[in-house]
C-alpha cells in the first residue's frame, strides 16, 4: 500500500529578523504564504528505510539519513513505538537550496504521509510538534494557506488572506545554505541595535482584504541584504522583475530564488516572459496563493 501526499512551497511576504539568540537561531515575525508549487512525497511500505527523488534539482538532494523526509519517518515510527520501514519517493518541483521551504515541505509531506499509512491516530497537535522539532519552516508546510511564525517561526498564527496573489519566481544558478545566510545578516548587523521582531500591520491587513497593491507596499525581508551580499547577481534578476511591472520584487526567504507580486495573472505572465527573456536567471516559474498545505492524494 502507498499513501502520497503533495506539498506546497512558500514565500515569506514578511521576515523580519531579530538578535542571534544564545542557541543561534534567531526570533522571527514571519509571515509565510503558501503558493502552487508542488514536491509530492509517496510513502510505500518496505524492508528498510530508502529514499528516492526525480525532477530538476532532485540530484543535490540527500537521499540518506538526513533527507528530512527521512528524519521525519523516523520521528514519527519513533514517537509510536514502530520501525520506519518505508520507501520514501519524492518528485521534486519546488527549486532546491532556494529559500522556499523544500526540504521542509518534504519532511511535512513524509511525516503526513507517513502517518497515514501506519493509521498512527497522532493528534494534529502531534505532528505539528514533531514538524516543529524537524525545523523551522516544517509546521507551516503542513498548515499551508499563510500563517504568522514567530519564535524561530515554528510557533504559528493562521492568518486570514481575502483573495490570491500572484507571484513569479525567478530561479538561480546556485543555491545559497540557510545557515550562511543567518550567519551573514550577523556580520552586517554587528554593532547595530537589533529591533524585535514584530509583524506589520499593514501588511497583516492587505493579506486579509486580498489588496495586491498594498501587500507589494509592505513587503519586506530582512534577509535581503545579506543574500545579496552573499550573492550580488541577484540584484540584476530584481531590477528586471521590476522594470516589467511587477508591483514588488524581493528576495524569498534565505533565497537566492527572487520573487515577483503581480497585479493578476495576465501580469504574471507579463513579467515571467520578461525575466525568461533577460537571461539573469536560470529559470521562472509562475504560482499564486495562499494555498492548502500537506494534503493526502486520493488514492489510485
Ligand atoms: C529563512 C527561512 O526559510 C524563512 O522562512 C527560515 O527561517 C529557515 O527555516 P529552516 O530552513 O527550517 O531552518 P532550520 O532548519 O530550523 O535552521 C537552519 C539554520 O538556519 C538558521 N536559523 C533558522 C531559523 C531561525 N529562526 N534562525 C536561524 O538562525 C540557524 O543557523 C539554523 O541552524
Ligand atoms: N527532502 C529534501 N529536499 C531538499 N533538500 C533537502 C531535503 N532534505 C534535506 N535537504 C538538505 O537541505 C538543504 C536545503 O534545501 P532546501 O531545498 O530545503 O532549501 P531551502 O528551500 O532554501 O530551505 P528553507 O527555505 O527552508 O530555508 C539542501 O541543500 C539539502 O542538503
Amino acid at each position: 500500500m502507498s499513501v502520497t501526499v503533495r506539498v506546497p512551497a512558500k514565500v515569506n511576504v514578511q521576515l523580519a529578523v531579530g538578535a542571534a539568540r544564545p542557541d543561534g537561531f534567531h526570533d522571527l515575525a514571519n509571515v509565510f504564504l503558501a503558493v502552487g508549487l508542488y514536491d509530492e512525497v509517496t510513502v510505500t511500505g518496505s524492508d528498510e528505510l530508502r529514499v528516492t527523488c526525480s525532477g530538476p534539482g532532485s540530484g543535490q538532494v540527500p537521499l540518506d539519513e538526513s533527507n528530512l523526509a527521512a528524519r521525519a519517518a523516523r520521528a514519527l515510527a519513533g514517537r509510536t513505538g514502530r520501525e520506519a520501514r518505508v520507501h520514501i519517493h519524492i518528485d521534486k518541483d519546488i527549486p532546491v537550496a532556494g529559500g522556499m521551504a523544500g526540504g521542509s515541505a518534504d519532511g511535512a509531506a513524509a511525516l503526513l504521509a507517513c502517518d497515514a499509512l501506519w493509521g498512527t491516530g497522532a493528534s494534529r497537535e502531534e505532528l505539528l510538534e514533531i514538524c516543529a522539532e524537524l525545523g523551522s519552516d516544517v509546521p507551516f508546510s503542513l498548515v499551508g494557506g499563510a500563517a504568522l511564525g514567530t519564535g524561530r517561526g515554528e510557533r504559528l498564527t493562521e492568518l486570514e488572506v481575502g483573495g490570491t496573489f500572484h507571484w513569479v519566481f525567478a530561479l538561480a544558478g546556485r543555491g545559497l545554505s540557510t545557515p550562511a545566510v543567518f550567519r551573514e545578516f550577523d556580520r552586517l548587523a554587528a554593532g547595530r541595535d537589533i529591533p524585535e521582531p514584530v509583524a506589520s500591520q499593514p501588511l497583516l491587513d492587505a493579506l486579509a482584504k486580498g489588496d495586491a497593491d498594498a501587500l507589494a507596499e509592505a513587503v519586506t525581508n530582512d534577509l535581503q541584504p545579506a543574500a545579496l551580499s552573499l550573492f550580488p547577481e541577484l540584484a540584476a534578476t530584481l531590477d528586471a522583475g521590476r522594470a516589467a511591472g511587477a508591483l514588488a520584487a524581493l528576495v524569498s526567504g534565505s533565497g537566492p530564488t527572487t520573487a515577483f507580486l503581480a497585479r493578476d495573472a495576465g501580469s504574471a505572465a507579463v513579467v515571467a516572459e520578461a525575466l525568461s527573456a533577460g537571461g539573469t536567471c536560470r529559470a521562472v516559474r509562475v504560482a499564486a496563493g495562499p494555498v492548502p498545505g500537506a494534503t493526502v492524494l486520493p488514492a489510485g
